[in-house]
């Protein structure tokens, strides 16, 4: 009888690669001990959070705080025997420790005796944020300089020894060699590192606040991260790429904004021929309909105001030019009626749209030729070149943007939830809606599936090939596509709302998903397309802002659907009544924190302030959940198993020990 335990060549094969890594029996059986070990431990915390759209200074607080959680550890370590003052002001230590550090040593008449005790206090928090990891996943985590001294702090035995005796022993010692400094800001470091596990952004990093640059930076520095992108990122993927199409649309929104800072200081880019172009067009015209939307923060005088006004007006006839281009060039996209260049009569100051005929509100288009409305001027083309090779050759930005194509992707599942920003778009009764692109139908999973491959074709195509630029386009569509499951609306209406008076052709309708959201069974249908099911299972959306303030749940679905668009943008504040979400998935189930507004990482760090924020629980697991409940756990799992096939090889005599 055949040994039916006997490995076949490919897994004898596969077992002597494992071999390297557990070159013994003792090596291989210890590893199974750990993961065992491992896997009964709590899961680790997931924190959620999407739409952060450029607001750096809100977004860097709430990291550094882990949403508000990292000040609850605080409150229940110190106690209430600790003034909230001196909490606070740990907290803002922790959060801020190169800029809070001088600030605090400067105010202190006896600095030792400050450095023990806050040295006491850091230990103790670190000791109580890695109670639930495993003491190799600490190390891990642990900086190179100063680990082993954390190590030691960190897991000591006071079995034996004093512990007060002990910790004065070394704290005194790190003081006397200067070291105190070093320490406190290690300790606030792993402090955050293991307060969250995993971040995921579900989407739109980029436009409105002023620097999504300083928001990336964070995030590639951040310790496991990953991203579904948003509409707004697939167009600055686009603009990175080369696209014009992708580059005018940026420029559109982040003139729009005001935010010439984000594309100048944050990414090199020299608008100065863009901004001659304007001058040179429109110096001598009322641009008071182009003014730009103007943060209270900043406060720029008229002149500039009126400068940007006309870098509005030209970046917008350029983007419209292309969109005509584009839309000409892929009839896939079906938003023919959609090249207005087209539907304007130039003579007439009108424009058709809908079926209807309206006036212009600015009916001067002195760059346009009515004979071929988006043929671009010398001038335009010109400018536009040379915005492309600035894009093109901006270091940060293509270091940023290889970032959100390694990091992220249309969708995501992870633990049991599937993570997208806008919609899965669904026809009225209810089904997944179908869209044919390039001789195919797709929809559903295998829409999103499509919809990744070719965010990636317009990035990593071959330069100058036909799939690039196709790609390019794609990104485009799927900034503001019928279809686009990152935008999920029937159209955006930018031309109508600076064109045209009549409200009614604003309007941007949604998706019938975003109706089918309100029932369970739209989630369950959803999910298991997606190859979920089961009662922890969750969707998790950005995109859409929450009315909070009108009493609008983020919670869909019978609680199967969670939108956590809660506005960090400033700009839409008023819209939601809050300043975004934090959604927290520890191993007792899903809490929701809402942020209030933030004013400034300035203030933050001078008067202690902190986010306030709102905690609420929308979903408890019947029973703790385990590491052995993740997918990281089904990966151990099969580690395990792997593992043992090990052992019994070892035993067998199939593999020789390295001993
Ligand atoms: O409020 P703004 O900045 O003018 O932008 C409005 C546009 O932004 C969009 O809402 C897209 O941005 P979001 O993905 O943040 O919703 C469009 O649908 C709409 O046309
Ligand atoms: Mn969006």
């Amino acid at each position: 009888m055949p040994d039916v335990t006997a490995p076949t060549p490919e897994q004898l094969r596969y077992l002597r690669v494992l071999a390297e890594k557990y070159p013994t029996i003792a090596a291989a059986s210890s590893e199974i001990i750990n993961l065992e070990a491992l896997l009964r431990l709590p899961k680790g915390t997931e924190h959620f959070m999407s739409d952060l759209h450029g607001e750096n200074e809100a977004f860097i607080h709430i990291l550094n705080s882990a949403s508000g959680v990292i000040r609850e550890k605080i409150d229940t370590v110190l106690g209430e025997d600790v003034p909230d003052t001196e909490r606070a002001e740990l907290a803002t230590l922790v959060y801020y420790p190169n800029q809070k550090l001088p600030e605090l040593k400067a105010k202190q008449s006896d600095l030792d005796a400050w450095y023990r005790r806050n040295l006491l206090w850091l230990i103790e928090l670190c000791r109580f944020v890695s109670s639930k990891h495993t003491r190799d996943h600490v190390r891990r985590c642990l900086p190179a300089n100063c680990g082993h001294i954390i190590d030691e702090l960190l897991h000591a035995h006071f079995e034996d020894h004093d512990k007060d005796l002990y910790y004065g022993q070394i704290i005194d010692s790190i003081i006397r060699h200067d070291r105190a400094d070093a320490y406190i800001i290690r300790f606030c470091e792993v402090i955050k590192r293991l307060a969250v596990d995993r971040l995921h952004i579900v989407g739109d990093l980029f436009d409105r606040g002023p620097r999504p640059d300083q928001i990336l930076d964070r995030l590639i520095e951040h310790h496991d991260v990953d991203i579904q992108w948003g509409n707004h990122d697939v167009v600055w993927m686009g603009a990175a790429a080369g696209s014009p199409i992708c580059i005018f649309t940026v420029l559109k929104t982040t003139v729009a904004y005001n935010n010439l800072a984000t594309l100048e200081n944050g990414y090199g880019i020299n608008l100065r021929p863009l901004e001659h172009l304007a001058e040179h067009l429109y110096a001598d015209t009322d641009v008071e309909h182009w003014r730009p939307h103007i943060d209270p923060r900043t406060k720029p005088g008229p002149e500039a105001i009126a400068r940007t006004a006309r870098m509005h007006k030209a970046v917008t006839i350029i983007m419209l030019k292309l969109e005509a281009q584009v839309i000409a060039r892929n009839p896939d996209f079906e938003c023919a009626s959609r090249d207005y260049l087209n539907q304007i009569d130039y003579a007439a100051g009108t424009v058709r749209c809908g079926g209807k005929v309206y006036p212009l509100l600015d009916p001067a288009f002195p760059t346009v030729d009515p004979a071929c409305p988006s043929r671009l001027t010398d001038r335009e083309e010109e400018v536009l070149q040379g915005l492309v090779r600035s894009f093109r050759e901006s270091e940060r930005l293509q270091r940023q943007v290889k970032f959100l194509y390694a990091k992220g992707a249309v969708y995501k599942v992870f633990n049991g939830n599937l993570l997208f920003h806008g919609a899965v778009p669904m026809t009225e009764d209810g089904d997944f809606a179908a869209e044919t692109f390039e001789g195919e139908s797709y929809s559903g999973k295998a829409l999103f599936d499509y919809c990744d491959r070719r965010a990636r074709e317009g990035y990593f195509a071959a330069p100058d090939s036909p799939r690039r630029q196709a790609g390019q386009d794609f990104l485009w569509y799927l900034w503001c596509g019928r279809l686009s499951p990152i935008f999920g609306r029937s159209a955006m209406t930018t031309f109508e709302r600076l064109y045209i008076g009549d409200p009614a052709t604003h309007a941007e309708v949604k998706n019938p998903y975003y109706r089918h959201i309100q029932y369970p069974e739209t989630a369950d249908k959803i999910l298991e397309k997606f190859g979920l099911e089961g009662e922890g299972c969750h969707i998790i959306n950005g995109h859409v802002p929450v009315r909070a303030i009108e009493g609008e749940s983020p919670v869909k679905g019978g609680g199967k659907i969670i939108v956590i668009d809660g506005g960090f943008c400033r700009a839409y504040h008023s819209r939601t009544g809050i300043a975004g979400y934090t959604l927290v998935y520890n191993s007792r189930g899903l809490t929701l924190r809402t942020h209030q507004p933030f004013e400034s990482a300035e203030k933050a760090i001078r008067e202690d302030e902190d986010i306030a924020s709102r905690s609420e629980q929308i979903y408890a697991a019947p029973r703790r959940i385990l590491v052995r409940d993740t997918d990281e756990g089904t990966e151990k799992m099969t580690l395990i198993s792997d593992l043992e096939h090990l052992l019994e090889a070892y035993q067998a005599g199939l593999l020789r020990e390295q001993v």
